[in-house]
């Protein structure tokens, strides 16, 4: 649905060049909701916008449903943009116009009749859930309701894709949930395409289907939200998702550890208890669950749970072995008090 092929965007200031997008292909698909991750100055916000040629790349093409906007003159490209909505952190609403106002105006901009424009204002607000609030002004309205009008009028002349520049970063988290459930609600049932930049993975685990982490203007790593979430490989996503992964023990529960220290790592089927009582019977261990967290990464569970585990030192490692077999990823943290000692 979007190719991006070989982008490259220089900017040249005092005769230095700086290279805000390197060499990046990727390819959105239809019905997707595709996540664009990555520090400040990473490159996120101009690939963003080759979408729709808000910014033209330096090298490079941008295919849209197969159309090489390159090649389309501006009366085309005006209209090709009627298909692509986009919405920012800052909402750009016009502050002397009404909810509704803010809405048609979008429908007004692109011919739509008069007569047709009430309907399908009514229609939008209704879909974002503002159907009460037509007569309001911006001012009147909080950032999540100033972000639903954003994207009431980003959906006037339905559009087949929808960008999202930082949408939900001057949002309260609870706020920030209810925007991003909206979003999901408009990609299911509308079957728009969205796009998403943003420096918060917590956006990427709620919604995004797949993703690619930015560095210096480069794609670093793409891949499903799950694989990115359960099997990060580029340090920078590493330090991305480090909260859901990495749990700090304190001293005080490191103290008292009898055994091995075991971190698991459990995906999709969260048959934690089975996996533990069977360990228990087999190899006739003490195992003592210490940490035990659960995060849903685009609706599938993925498990973290540290262990201490005790026993005999060889029916110990046997047990250990034996979880490699059953559970996606088994680290052992610290040896323990009673196997230093040994050693
Ligand atoms: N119009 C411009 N002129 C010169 N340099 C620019 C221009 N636009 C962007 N850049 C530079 O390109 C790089 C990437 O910027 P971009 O805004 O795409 O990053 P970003 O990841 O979206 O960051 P942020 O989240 O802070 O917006 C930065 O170094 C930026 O300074």
């Amino acid at each position: 649905m979007i190719e991006l092929r070989e982008i490259t965007k220089e900017y040249w200031s005092k005769n230095e060049k700086n290279i805000a997008v390197d060499n990046v292909s990727l390819t959105v698909n239809e019905g997707e909701i595709f996540g664009i991750v990555g520090y400040s100055g990473a490159g996120k916000s101009t690939l963003l916008r080759f979408i729709n040629l808000l910014e033209r790349p330096t090298t490079g093409s941008v295919r849209v449903d197969g159309v090489d906007l390159l090649t389309l003159s501006n009366k085309e490209l005006r209209k090709t943009r009627q298909s692509i909505g986009m919405i920012f952190q800052g909402f750009y609403l016009v502050a002397s116009k009404t909810v509704f106002e803010n809405v048609a105006f979008a429908l007004l901009a692109a011919g739509v009749q008069k007569k047709h424009i009430r309907e399908k204002v009514v229609q939008l607000l209704e879909v974002v859930g503002l159907s009460d609030q037509l007569a309001k002004y911006p001012s009147q309205l909080s950032g999540g309701q100033k972000q639903r009008v954003s994207i009431a009028r980003s959906l006037a002349n339905d559009p087949k894709i929808l960008l999202c520049d930082e949408a939900t970063s001057a949002l309260d988290p609870n706020t920030t949930e209810s925007i991003l459930s909206l979003l999901k609600e408009i990609n299911q049932k509308l079957g728009i395409t969205i796009v998403v930049i943003t420096h918060e993975m917590e956006v990427v685990k709620e919604i995004c289907h797949r993703c690619a982490v930015m560095r210096e203007g480069k794609v670093v790593e793409l891949g499903t939200t799950f694989d990115i979430f359960s099997a990060p490989k580029d340090p920078l996503t590493k330090t991305f998702i480090q909260n859901v992964l990495e749990f700090e023990i304190p001293d005080l529960m490191m103290n008292r550890v009898k055994g091995k220290l075991v971190k698991l790592i459990f995906l999709r089927d969260l048959a934690t208890d089975a996996v533990v009582s069977d360990m228990i019977q087999a190899f006739e261990v003490r195992a003592n669950i210490l940490h035990g967290k659960v995060e849903y990464i685009h609706d599938t569970p993925l498990g973290v749970f540290i262990m201490d585990i005790s026993g005999e030192e060889g029916q110990v490692n046997q047990a250990i072995d034996y979880l490699h077999k059953r559970v996606h990823k088994v680290e052992v943290i610290e040896d323990g008090p009673t196997y230093r000692a040994l050693a």
